[in-house]
C-alpha cells in the first residue's frame, strides 16, 4: 500500500532492503499461522478434489459415511461349541443372517401423521442413535473442514512448507486416472494413463500400440446366473438404518468385521475341497471367513508384513484351534512367493491388495497413514504394485480356477483399471487366457444389504452410506481359461 502511494521517485529512493524486510515479515507471519496438515486432512482434501467429480451428487453422502462410525457384522464361528446359542442371541438383538434373509414384510399401510405421510418410519431408538452419530460426525467433519478451510486461505503462489505441492499434482492421476482433467467415472479410462509423469510417458507409448477397442475385444465379460454362497457362512447384521452395535466378543463365538469384506469371499464361490491362496492375508478377516465355509482343503496365507501375518495366525489359532493345521503361513512379498513356487497352483486365489484404504486414512488415529508426506512415493506406486500382485495371483491359479481381486478404495485407478492392466499384460506377454465373470448376481442377491455403485465396468463397488455403513469395497472376479 505504501509503495503505491509513493511517487516512483520516492519509491526508487526507498532503500531496497526495507521492501525486502516487509515482504519477509509478511511471510514469517504466514508461516507462524500455517498449521501442518495431518494425513487424515490431506486424505480428505484429495478425496474431495478427485471423488467429487467422479461420484457427483453421491459424494457428500459417501463422504459423511466415510467420516462416521462403520457398521460391523458378526461372523459366527462354526467351530464354537455354543454356536446355536450365539445365533439365537444375535437374532434376539434384532440382527439377521444375510445368508438367510427373511422374506420382506408387506409394506406398512400409509398412515397420516402430523400433516404428512410417513411410509417407512425410522423407529425412535434408531433415530436417536442416528442423531447421536450425526452430531459425532458433524463435530469431526467441522474439525477437518476447519483445517481444510484454513489451508485453503493460502494463495497458490505463496510458499508452503506443509504440503508437498509436487505430489499433489501427481495424485490427480491416482484418483482421476487422468492428468489435470476432471473426469467422469462413467467414461472408462484405460490404465494407460496412470499416475506419475514417468509412468504416463511409458504407458502412453504402450497405448499407441494398443487401441482401447483391442482391450475391449480381448477382455470378455461372461454373465453368471447365480453364485454358490456356502450356506455354512453365518453372518449377522443389523438391518439398514439400524445403527445398533454388537458387543466385542468375549470368547471366540463370533468375529466382528466390515460386512463388505465378506463379498470377496462370496465371490470366490468356494465349493468343497478347495485349495486356496490368500496372497495379502493380514490381518486375516477374509481368511477366517474362508475357513468358516468349511470347504477348504488347504489355505496358504502370504503377507509381506510379519506383524500382520502373526495377527492372521493368532486369529486362526483363537477361532479354529485344531483345524488350523491345514493353513500354512509365509512371511514374504507375494510377487516373490509366486515366482519362487512356479509349480504350485490353486483352485482359488484371493488378491486383496494394499490400497489407499479410504475409510481408515480419514481417522486421526491411523498410524503410519499412506497419506503421510513420507509415503507419497509409495502411494503413487500402489497401482503398479496392485497390478503385479494381481498378475502373480492369476499366474498361480489353475486353468478353470478363479481369482478375486479386491480393494477398500473408491479409486477407479486402483480398481477397474488395475484389472484391465493385469489382463492386458498377461494377454500380450503370456499364453494364458482369462475372462471376467460378471458379478451382477452378487448385487442382486445383496442389494438389500449394501449400496452398490453401478458404474464399474469389470467389478462391483460397495459405497459407504449412513444407513448401511459398509465399505468401500471393490471386487472383481477373473476366471482362468487355459
Ligand atoms: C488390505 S490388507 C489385506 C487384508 C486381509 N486380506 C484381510 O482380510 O484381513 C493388505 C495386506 O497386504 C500386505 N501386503 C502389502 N504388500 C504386499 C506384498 N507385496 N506381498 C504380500 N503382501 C503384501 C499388507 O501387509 C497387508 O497386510
Amino acid at each position: 500500500m505504501l509503495a503505491v502511494q509513493n511517487t516512483s521517485r520516492q519509491f526508487l529512493s526507498t532503500p531496497l532492503v526495507c521492501h525486502l524486510s516487509r515482504r519477509w515479515k509478511f511471510k514469517k507471519k504466514h508461516f507462524q499461522t500455517s498449521k501442518k496438515l495431518g494425513p487424515e486432512v490431506r486424505a480428505l482434501q484429495f478425496f474431495d478434489r478427485y471423488y467429487s467429480p467422479i461420484f457427483g451428487k453421491q459424494w457428500p453422502s459417501i463422504r459423511i459415511a466415510l467420516l462416521s462410525r462403520p457398521k460391523y457384522c458378526a461372523l459366527v464361528n462354526n467351530l464354537s461349541r455354543s454356536r446355536d446359542d450365539i445365533i439365537a442371541d444375535l437374532s434376539s438383538l434384532g440382527a439377521y443372517d444375510i445368508n438367510r434373509p427373511k422374506k420382506k414384510a408387506p409394506k406398512k399401510k400409509k398412515v397420516k401423521k402430523d400433516g404428512y405421510e410417513k411410509d417407512n418410519e425410522i423407529e425412535s431408538h434408531e433415530e436417536a442413535a442416528l442423531n447421536e452419530q450425526t452430531s459425532e460426525i458433524s463435530e469431526r467433519r467441522n474439525d477437518m473442514d476447519s483445517s481444510l478451510s484454513e489451508d485453503n486461505t493460502h494463495s497458490d503462489t505463496e510458499e508452503r512448507d506443509d504440503v508437498d505441492i509436487h505430489s499433489d499434482s501427481e495424485d490427480e492421476d491416482i484418483y482421476s486416472g487422468r492428468v489435470g482433467q476432471v473426469i467422469n467415472m462413467h467414461d472408462f479410462i484405460p490404465p494407460a494413463k496412470v499416475y506419475t509423469q514417468d509412468e504416463l510417458t511409458l504407458q502412453t507409448q504402450q497405448e499407441q500400440s494398443l487401441p482401447v477397442e483391442d482391450g475391449e475385444e480381448v477382455i470378455q465379460i461372461i454373465p453368471r446366473r447365480d453364485l454358490k454362497i456356502p450356506p455354512e457362512l453365518r453372518v449377522h447384521i443389523f438391518p439398514k438404518r439400524n445403527v445398533s452395535t454388537f458387543k466385542k466378543p468375549v470368547g471366540a463365538g463370533y468375529y466382528l468385521m466390515d460386512a463388505a469384506s465378506l463379498l470377496p469371499v462370496f465371490a470366490l464361490s468356494l465349493t468343497s475341497n478347495c485349495r486356496v491362496l490368500d496372497l495379502c492375508s493380514g490381518p486375516g478377516g477374509k481368511a477366517l471367513a474362508m475357513m468358516q465355509t468349511m470347504n477348504i482343503e488347504q489355505l496358504t496365507c502370504v503377507d509381506i508384513s510379519l506383524s500382520r501375518l502373526r495377527r492372521v495366525r493368532s486369529v486362526m489359532d483363537r477361532y479354529l484351534g485344531g483345524v488350523g493345521h491345514i493353513i500354512d503361513y509365509h512371511h514374504m512379498n507375494g510377487i516373490r512367493w509366486v515366482a519362487a513356487n512356479p509349480d504350485v497352483i490353486y483352485d482359488r486365489v484371493l488378491v486383496d491388495v494394499p490400497c489407499t484404504t479410504d475409510r481408515h486414512v480419514l481417522s486421526p488415529d491411523e498410524e503410519d497413514s499412506i497419506f503421510k508426506p513420507a509415503r507419497t512415493k509409495e502411494r503413487l506406486q500402489l497401482p503398479k504394485l496392485q497390478q503385479e500382485l494381481l498378475k502373480s495371483g492369476m499366474q498361480c491359479c489353475k486353468p478353470g480356477g478363479a481369482v478375486v481381486y479386491s480393494t477398500c478404495t473408491l479409486s477407479p485407478g486402483q480398481n477397474d483399471q488395475v484389472v484391465y492392466a493385469a489382463i492386458m499384460d498377461l494377454h500380450h506377454n503370456s499364453e494364458m487366457q482369462f475372462v471376467i465373470e460378471d458379478l451382477s448376481c452378487l448385487v442382486d442377491a445383496f442389494r438389500n444389504v449394501y449400496y452398490f455403485d453401478n458404474h464399474c465396468k469389470y467389478g462391483q463397488l460397495v459405497l459407504p452410506h449412513l444407513a448401511a455403513n459398509f465399505g468401500p469395497m471393490y471386487i472383481a472376479k477373473i476366471r482362468r481359461l487355459n
